[in-house]
């Protein structure tokens, strides 16, 4: 069982007890060298927290929405640290990805978090953001009283204790739920395949099928209609680099096992 399932409970005494797991909406990975755990169940929706300082990588980014979109979850792209000046240059770099419809609040979790409350609503939101920025400081905002653990705690995690931290839901109502964990600061990607991995990219689902070849990698085979897309477009042309970026990588991880 991980964070966010959701379970048949009988009734025993002033205990419960679990008769059944019901059936998972989604499902989201993390990785290291090793294996590949899940970390959160029923997750509908991941908001990515990032800030103009320290500068963030835009791949991870990606790689973060694409790791949700292969489970049918909704991204938000969370802008902490309004309040800096570089936040327009932050808001610029991060255009490839607003343009393909993923929504962006901005706001300073250090003086008002209201401007993400309506995006919280009625979603279950699974937050990740590299190391400083700010995602402790926003789910302390949020939930008062959560202890989540700043800074100096996770230096701590970086020497070495990573295993112990876990994902931990905090309710916001009745519809709407948080769920932190402490460390978390990329998915697994590598355990899809290369159709899924196509089919993560939401701009490229319109053409999928659609190239001369089934077997199409999209990169010199002719007739192949994401290239065309490129050409005409409608994708992006970092987008489908980033694509034979990670498609390589999941090649060479399938050739390890
Ligand atoms: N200027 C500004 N600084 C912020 C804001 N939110 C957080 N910070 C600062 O950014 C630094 C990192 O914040 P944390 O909440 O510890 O960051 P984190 O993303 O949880 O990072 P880890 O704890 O390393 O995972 C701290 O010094 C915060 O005070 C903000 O809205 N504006
Ligand atoms: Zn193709």
């Amino acid at each position: 069982m991980v964070c966010g399932d959701q379970v048949e409970l009988r009734r025993d005494g002033d205990a419960g007890v679990i008769e059944r797991l019901l059936p998972r909406a989604s499902l989201l990975y993390r990785s290291d060298a090793f294996k590949t755990k899940a970390i959160a169940a029923n997750v509908t929706q991941l908001g990515v927290v990032i800030a103009a300082r320290p500068s963030f990588s835009l791949e991870l980014v990606q790689r973060c929405i694409l790791a949700a979109e292969d489970q049918g979850v909704a991204s938000l792209l969370i802008l902490n640290k309004a309040d800096l000046p570089e936040t327009d240059v932050a808001r610029e770099r991060l255009l490839p990805l607003t343009r393909l419809g993923y929504p962006l609040v901005a706001l300073s979790a250090l003086t008002d978090v209201t401007p993400l409350r309506p995006a919280l609503q009625g979603h279950t939101t699974l937050l990740i953001g590299h190391s400083g920025m700010g995602k402790s400081t926003l789910v302390n905002v949020l939930f008062p009283g959560a202890n989540a653990e700043t800074a100096e705690y996770s230096e701590a995690l970086d020497s070495g204790r990573h295993t112990t931290t876990h994902a931990r839901l905090h309710r916001l109502d009745a519809t709407s739920a948080v769920i932190d964990s402490p460390g978390l600061q990329e998915f697994a990607l590598q355990h899809l395949d290369e159709k899924a991995l196509a089919h993560a990219f939401v701009e490229f689902r319109p053409f999928l099928g659609e190239c001369r070849f089934r077997d199409c990698k999209h990169e010199v085979e002719p007739g192949c209609r994401i290239r065309q897309a490129v050409a005409d477009g409608d994708i992006a042309p970092a987008r489908l680099q980033l694509f034979q970026t990670l498609r390589r990588l999941q090649q060479n991880a399938a050739q390890r096992l």
